[in-house]
């Protein structure tokens, strides 16, 4: 089997006691041509995010009987291409939910209060007397907007409420519990006006590709906070930086972008209203082993013909 990058020490422990792994140890993704002679003969493959699992390597791999993944999203992955040659596709749903919402919400929460620009000021010496850093602002009594409202978006809600925040969601149907979230559904366009932070936890699929540009910054509040933890092409950038350097919007956050990773000399990064994380939702030790742990069982599963655990294309998961 392969395993397309670095990975948990654990993880890799477990696979390499039941199989034969070929790693690739370098920390830019390989392309499929460098990989063609591992392909040739693979009967797994363990990826993440940063390679794409499209025809092309599919048809370098002849053998694959399973692919897994530690991550939750697979916006990389070619489902229906995996489905037609019948290779089981897994990723690691629940296990990164707590950890992602915590750093949606902190990005959120250091957004309005501006402790980054303030540790830069304490850091740059220019702590005086008297205060010159612009004033951030309050969450509690504030509405909360997510759009994608699933296991991630429902646990950043529980944060927001904690905070003294009302939340309101958008995602492709009203949720069932939604008394028990205590969150209101509401249209896309009413959530763009209507809410003071936005939260964007939707998966990228051709439906959520660039959905927000300039049309809809322009329909937001003057003072909204913008928060993406998804993926950074749900967003159009060029809107978005427009919106930021026009006031259309009064703050992003944005711990993933496109492209990734972002250019060090890119426009967002000069801007004075802007905070951005490397993709670093599920960079915990804990949670970076628990997908890790969950894609390696899969892995092995799937090597043994037995069903995944977490399976996006079922239809073709073994029985
Ligand atoms: N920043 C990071 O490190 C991480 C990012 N993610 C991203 O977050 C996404 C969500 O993860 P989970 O909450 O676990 O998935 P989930 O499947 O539980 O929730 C996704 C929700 O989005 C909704 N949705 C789908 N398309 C939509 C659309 N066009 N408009 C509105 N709502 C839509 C779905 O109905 C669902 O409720 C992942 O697909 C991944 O891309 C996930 C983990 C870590
Ligand atoms: O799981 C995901 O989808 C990520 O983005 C990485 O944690």
């Amino acid at each position: 089997m392969i395993i397309t990058g670095r990975i948990m020490p654990p993880a890799l422990a477990a696979l390499q006691e039941q199989c034969e792994v070929q790693q690739w140890n370098q920390a830019v993704a390989p392309q499929v041509s460098q990989l063609a002679e591992w392909l040739k003969d693979a009967e797994g493959l363990f990826v993440s995010t940063n390679i794409a699992v499209n025809e092309e390597l599919l048809a370098a791999a002849p053998k694959l009987r399973v692919i897994a993944q530690s991550a939750v999203g697979y916006d990389n992955i070619d489902i229906q291409a995996c489905t037609n040659r019948k290779i089981p596709f897994g990723n690691t749903p629940g296990v990164l939910v707590e950890t992602t919402a915590d750093l949606a919400f902190g990005l959120l929460l250091t957004a309005a209060r501006r402790i980054h620009e303030g540790w830069d000021w304490v850091r740059a010496g220019k702590w005086q007397p008297g205060f010159q850093l612009p004033l951030g602002v309050d969450l509690f009594g504030k509405t909360l907007g997510v759009v994608g409202m699933g296991a991630i978006g429902a646990a950043v809600a529980r944060r927001a409420q904690a905070s003294g925040m009302k939340v309101i969601y958008n995602n492709r149907r009203p949720r069932p519990d939604q008394a028990a979230l205590n969150a209101e559904y509401c249209s896309f366009e009413n959530l763009l006006t209507e809410s003071d932070f936005i939260v964007v936890l939707t998966p990228l699929t051709p439906e959520s590709r660039g959905m927000f540009g300039a049309k809809e910054f322009a329909r937001m509040k003057t003072t909204a906070y913008f928060i993406n933890a998804a993926r950074g092409a749900v967003v159009d950038t060029q809107a978005l930086y427009t919106a930021l350097i026009e006031g259309q919007i009064a703050y992003a956050a944005l711990d993933v972008t496109d492209p990734e990773p972002l250019p060090a000399d890119h426009p967002l990064i000069k801007l004075p209203n802007i905070l951005i994380a490397p993709h670093i939702g599920s960079a915990t030790t804990e949670t970076r082993n628990r997908m890790a742990l969950l894609a390696a069982e899969n892995l092995l599963l799937g090597l043994a013909g037995k069903p995944l655990i977490t399976c996006v294309n079922p239809e073709v998961n073994y029985r």
